[in-house]
């Protein structure tokens, strides 16, 4: 029998290893809530499936001697010390790329609410900080809203990229201080050539132009929360949005009534991303089970092939991919566009959620586990006259991952 302790807060996990178990694997599946699992559920444990929230240090590891594969379902590993996992022949894996396109319509959605509130459409580029994953999910967003993006990303231009999706790619950090929006989207790293730790400093931060939106939805120590303090001190016109915090779950409260908007690291909880998490975590195992010591115990190895697909999974949630259609006789202009991304996935209720609550660790969790996991812009769906034909219309409204509609 192997053990699997996993994080209880992952959707369809339990599915996922019932149709593992009904296929003859000797599998046994125990959970934990809250941040770090007990001692004695470590001790019993040779699988270890979590979230960004779980510390994977030598001493977590210490303490959980038969542990031979850890699966994170995020896109950020800097909880997990994947040196010490090596040391100890623990296989580590993490899932890129899985919730990237809730990444992107949390940006469409921090844009779309901002640029409303103001009753004016951003003026200037839009800097994307990463070219990954999520930096491409939010710069095709942006540019479907009509907004011309270019992407920072020093270690992408080292090996020759220029130019992604349209985004042209660069190493220059004064062109990302001069735009009118900056969103950030890199893994957060401490050391190296292109570490990201404060890459938002006090020096670039003062150096923002008025009114310029600065989002955060990659991890809380890439922008310095003692420079935005600064900012806030001296009255610096910025519009922040911060998703993540340097020192979660604690959030900044002092900074609390100068944020824009203000929302408890849910940029990737769309239903659709976590789904695809704990899919995608379970092919991995099943995939490195057959070639591993644990396979003895197993009993019959599953093909992946056989684990259900993330629509299949997705019926279980319908509440999660209700469309939504929208008819337009004309080009929709940039309010239109706001419009419809608020109405699929409105960042102001997590807003308001958020600043409801005590600023406690407590109550940020809380509110993170009991989260209802969103729809993604992709239920979207227009139907429209002639200009939906055109080819630029076309691109933008793929862009921002909505469908055209059969019926026009
Ligand atoms: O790294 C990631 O994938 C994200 O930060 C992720 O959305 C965090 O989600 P959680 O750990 O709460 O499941």
């Amino acid at each position: 029998m192997i053990n699997l302790l996993a994080d209880a807060s992952m959707p369809a996990l339990a599915q996922l290893v019932r149709t593992c178990q009904q296929a003859g694997m000797a599998l046994q599946l125990e959970t934990f809530s809250g941040r770090q699992p007990d001692a004695s559920q470590l001790a019993r444990a040779q699988v270890l499936l979590i979230r960004s929230i779980t510390q994977v240090t030598k001493e977590l590891l210490d303490q959980a001697p038969h542990v031979c594969w850890i699966g994170t379902a995020t896109i950020g590993t800097e909880h997990v010390d994947a040196a010490a996992c090596e040391a100890r022949g623990i296989a580590f894996v993490s899932t890129p790329g899985v919730n990237a396109q809730a990444v992107g319509d949390y940006v469409a959605s921090a844009v779309a609410a901002l640029t409303l509130a103001q009753d004016a459409p951003l003026t200037g580029p839009v800097a994307i900080i990463g070219g990954g994953h999520t930096g491409q999910a939010a710069g095709a967003r942006l540019q479907g809203l009509g907004y011309q993006v270019h992407c920072y990303d020093p270690p992408l231009v080292a090996q020759g990229i220029n130019q992604r999706d349209g985004m042209p790619i660069h190493a220059n950090w004064q062109q990302v201080l001069a735009s009118a929006a900056i969103s950030c989207h890199v893994p957060l790293t401490r050391s190296g050539p292109f570490a990201t730790y404060h890459l938002l400093d006090d020096a670039s931060i003062a150096q923002l132009p008025a009114n310029c939106m600065l989002i955060n939805a990659s991890r809380g120590p890439v922008v310095a929360e003692s420079a935005l303090r600064a900012a806030a001190n001296r009255q610096q016109p910025l519009r922040v949005v911060l998703d993540v915090w340097e020192h979660e779950p604690q959030i900044a409260t002092d900074l609390l009534p100068w944020l824009s908007l203000a929302t408890m690291h849910i940029a990737g909880h769309s239903m659709a991303g976590k789904v695809a998490g704990t899919l995608q975590l379970l092919q991995q195992l099943l995939s490195w089970l057959p070639s591993s010591e644990l396979a003895q115990a197993s009993g019959t190895a599953m093909p992946v092939q056989e684990l259900p697909d993330l629509t299949d999974l997705l019926q279980a949630w319908p509440k999660s991919v209700q469309p939504q259609l929208w008819q337009a006789n004309k080009a929709p202009d940039w309010r239109t566009l706001a419009s419809w991304v608020l109405a699929i996935y409105d960042i102001r209720q997590d807003d308001l959620a958020l600043r409801q609550q005590p600023a406690t660790p407590a109550a940020f969790d809380q509110l993170r586990r009991g989260y209802a996991h969103r729809s993604e812009l992709s239920v979207g769906q227009v139907q429209g006259g002639s200009w939906l034909a055109t080819e630029e219309w076309r691109k933008r409204l793929k862009q921002l991952t909505f469908q055209l509609n059969k019926g026009c």
